[in-house]
């Protein structure tokens, strides 16, 4: 193992400088004093060269993997490689399964590249493979041991309990909460919206703003029976404290300093970004503590084994089957927020921003919802309706297509546990992250030549086998189902794939029926769309939101 430079050096220069303003009464001695200096001026420069120079060019067991054509180390040390940047390595760099590239702090990374390598990490040696300790111990922070943080005999534990809440009848059952919730969305952008008419007199609305409270608002209902009325009142004490919570976007020093210094410490450090962190998680937990003993209460009353008309939400059922402790539950609470909320919010957004820029499209969907579902404003709608894909095929081709194209997790890592872990047959050092590109491999021509769409372009059409979108396609063109990545695969799947595909088509059908889209550039500005700014913080996100003229399309 090697010595650990930059640790210690990281340690002496924080004790050094916690040291410098207190000299009056010095609590460090003078000789440790000395020997702290010492280490900052042998060790920092040390680990510094060693990690941007000797280790990837002289000592690294990776360096005969192909690497990646990457910029300079000055232009990209404070950058993490994120989006779409892979798909130009997979496309270009000849390789066997893996890429090596630097990522933030020139880490050394890998990139995998197979399906079949895909598997092996997530499926075949599964519980061999963990989450990256730094990020997962972030991530614990906000939302503690919930089944994205767990690892092992814990995980397999959680998922098995919480499984059949997510199943085919349970996320039926949701349906009437998702109606209910789309309904209240269609009327207060109507009401947003007002009396401005079509064209340039439209209503310019910021699309992810609306998504991102649609999303919070279905999670907390149909995910722990939880409201947060965000799309009524975005000013609630409680909307206020999540978006304080999750809305927190780390300057680059932020991010470097979470990446060097150890959580535990980090928890103590004297930041604002921390302490937000601290004030809000106490305060949703607290909400949902009070919220989970209600829950007890209720079930207690309906004689738990029996199936209640309303609590129908993922936590009530898994509540009913399972003995989860109060901690548990609030951990799982938590787990959903974080998962379930962004993600769908995001790839909701997109779906809205291709379809602004695409009107055929955007009409041919509004005359297959009209004709297969009422309006929801009919006294006749039945909130009960499920959407049956095979009858909304565009609507189904839609949701696909974008979450292919817009995965809302860029990137699966995974740090393996064994000393001689093989992936694509090249050894694998204890402690090194290997990545799934999920953009890439979402897009990457080889994987999706089953189909003659261009697999780098969003184009529904893929997922249908005639062009009157008579009938489904399963596979979209891909060559292996190991190639749609966008909810992993394997006994680590999003736990969340069948709730987040039920939402985003309920509030499509919904938005597509009652408006029409119109893009208006870039953040609203009529900058160029080229301009458009995807990033990757946790998920994706769309830099100053997605502003779209809105219009209310009669008769439905
Ligand atoms: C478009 C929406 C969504 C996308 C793209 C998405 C994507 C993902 C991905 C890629 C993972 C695997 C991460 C990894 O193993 O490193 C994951 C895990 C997970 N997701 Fe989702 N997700 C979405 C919606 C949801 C929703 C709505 C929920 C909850 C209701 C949810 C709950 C979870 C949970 C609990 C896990 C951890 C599963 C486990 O490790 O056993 N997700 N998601």
């Amino acid at each position: 193992m090697m010595f650990p430079y930059e640790t210690v050096a990281l340690s002496a220069a924080i004790a050094g400088a916690y040291n410098s303003p207190f000299d009056a009464e010095t609590w460090l001695s003078d000789c440790t004093k000395t020997f702290i200096h010492v280490l900052i001026f042998i060790c920092l420069p040390f680990a510094i060269l060693n990690r941007l120079y000797f280790y990837p060019l002289l000592i690294s067991p990776l360096r005969d993997i192909p690497s990646a054509p990457q910029a300079p180390v000055h232009k990209r040390l404070l950058k993490e490689v994120r989006g779409l940047e892979p798909l130009q390595w997979l496309t270009n760099v000849p390789n066997r399964g893996l890429i090596r590239y630097f990522g933030l702090l020139n880490v050394e990374c890998l990139f995998v590249t197979t399906p079949a390598a895909f598997k092996e990490i997530l499926d075949t040696k599964n519980y061999r493979w963990i989450k990256p300790p730094k990020s997962s111990s972030l991530f614990k922070l906000i939302i503690g041991d919930g089944l994205i943080t767990l690892e092992g005999p814990h995980h397999k534990e959680q998922r098995k309990l919480l499984q059949s809440s997510f199943g085919f009848r349970q996320i039926q059952d949701l349906y009437p909460t998702f109606w209910g919730k789309a309904i209240e969305l269609l009327d207060c952008m109507t009401r947003g919206i007002g009396s401005r008419g079509s064209g340039d007199d439209a209503a310019v609305l910021d699309i992810q703003d609306w998504m991102g409270r649609a999303a919070l608002d279905m999670i907390g209902l149909a995910g722990f029976g939880f409201k947060f009325d965000s799309v009524s009142n975005p000013e609630g004490e409680l909307v206020r404290q999540y978006r304080r919570l999750f809305g927190i976007k780390p300057a680059p020093v932020a991010q470097v300093l979470a990446h060097v210094i150890p959580t535990s410490l980090l928890r103590f450090l004297p930041i604002q970004a921390l302490e937000d962190v601290r004030v809000s998680t106490g305060a949703i937990k607290a909400y949902l503590s009070k919220a989970i003993q209600e829950m007890r209460v209720t079930l207690a009353k309906t004689g738990g084994g029996q199936k209640p008309v309303v609590d129908r939400d993922v936590l009530s059922v898994a509540m009913r089957d399972a003995a989860l402790s109060e901690q548990q539950l609030i951990d799982h609470a938590m787990t959903f927020l974080g998962a379930g909320q962004d993600t769908t919010a995001f790839a909701l957004t997109c779906a809205v921003m291709e379809l602004s820029q695409n009107p055929e499209l955007q009409e041919r969907l509004r005359q297959e919802i009209r004709a297969n579902l009422p309006s929801p404003a009919s006294p006749g709608f039945c909130a009960d309706y499920p959407i049956d894909p095979a009858r909304l095929p565009w609507l189904t081709a839609t949701v696909n297509e974008t979450l292919r194209c817009y995965p809302s997790v860029d990137a699966i890592g995974r740090v393996s546990l064994d000393a001689d872990a093989f992936v694509a047959g090249h050894r694998i050092p204890k402690g090194s992250i290997v990545n799934i590109p999920v953009g890439a491999v979402n897009r990457y021509g080889e994987f999706w030549s089953g189909s003659s769409f261009d697999p780098a372009k969003w184009c529904p059409e893929r997922w249908l086998d005639h062009d009157d979108g008579a009938k489904l396609n399963p596979t979209g063109g891909a060559v292996d189902p190991w190639v749609m990545m966008t909810f992993s695969r394997g006994a680590r799947q999003c736990i969340g794939e069948r709730f987040a595909r039920a939402e985003m088509a309920v509030v499509l059908a919904a938005l597509v029926g009652r408006f029409r889209f119109e893009l208006r550039g870039a953040s609203g500005k009529g900058k160029p769309m080229e301009d458009l700014d995807i990033f990757y913080g946790f998920t994706g996100c769309i830099a100053g939101g997605l502003w779209t003229g809105v219009e209310v399309v009669p008769g439905w």
